[in-house]
């Protein structure tokens, strides 16, 4: 994407920003609360109204059929609360042309089988995260698009996720994800960028985002890349 800005009414989300992901690659976008990551992957999947280009596997504008070439997960995860999970896993498979040998997988992947006749509704946040990503699996995208995407999943989910990444990448498949976990991103993520106030403040791998920063772990780098090391003593000492 190049120079993409994203505004709502006067507020400007997203301010100009350029990365480029390669296949083969993980790229984790990480920023505090409201830097506009949530926004820049809207905006990916033409959610929201946006200026600048994206241009997807080199084909333009990600839209109509393009968008078969993604998966994602979003913020709010798109799923159809009045349909079971069964229901719903099948209507996705449907629609993307994919066998129920594929459901199957996923719902082993991510523990759904005790849950295949629950209402998506009823389901716990953890739960419901599972079936948006296994929604977003089902047809093996060649892009895979992550808002949040470890936010409320337990332990095995989370690893079963991280080792779906790896493999996508594996694969040559692309992946880009948002995060506030630095631990992750410091271990998953080929590049990183830091997005603060809608501005891609640094951009590089850990070594050299490190290096940029002068910095002995992410957490500490990304602190000091938004000039919040000072602010935080101060206030943990009022506390
Ligand atoms: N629909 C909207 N209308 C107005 N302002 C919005 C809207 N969506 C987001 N914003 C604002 O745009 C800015 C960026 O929000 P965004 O959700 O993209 O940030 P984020 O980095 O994903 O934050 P978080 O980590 O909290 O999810 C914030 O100031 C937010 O309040």
């Amino acid at each position: 994407m190049s120079n993409l800005r994203v505004r709502y009414g006067q507020k400007v989300a997203v301010d100009g920003i350029s990365f480029q992901i390669m296949p083969g690659e993980i790229y984790g976008l990480l920023g505090p609360n409201g830097a506009g990551k949530s926004s820049t992957i809207k905006a990916i999947v033409n959610l929201v109204d946006y200026e600048g280009e994206v241009d997807l596997l080199g084909m333009g504008r990600p839209r109509g059929k393009l968008l078969n070439e993604i998966g994602a997960v979003l913020e709010t995860p798109a799923v159809l609360e009045s349909l079971t999970v069964k229901e719903f896993l099948e209507l996705v498979a449907s629609i993307r042309g994919v066998g129920g040998d594929r459901i199957d997988a996923l719902v082993q992947a991510f523990g759904l089988g005790e849950y295949l006749g629950a209402y998506i509704a009823t389901l716990s946040q953890g739960n419901r995260q599972k079936v948006a990503i296994a929604s977003a699996l089902m047809h093996r995208p060649r892009l895979l698009i992550l808002d949040e995407p470890f936010n409320a999943l337990d332990v095995k989910s989370a690893r079963i996720l991280k080792e779906v990444v790896q493999n996508h990448r594996r694969d040559g498949g692309a992946v880009l994800f948002s995060t506030h976990v630095m631990e992750i991103a410091e271990r998953t993520c080929d590049r990183i960028g830091i997005l603060n106030e809608g501005k891609l403040i640094m951009e590089g791998t850990t070594k050299s985002i490190l290096e940029q920063a002068r910095a002995g772990s992410l957490e500490e780098a990304f602190l000091r890349a938004i000039h919040a090391e000072e602010e935080i003593r101060e206030l943990a000492e009022a506390l």
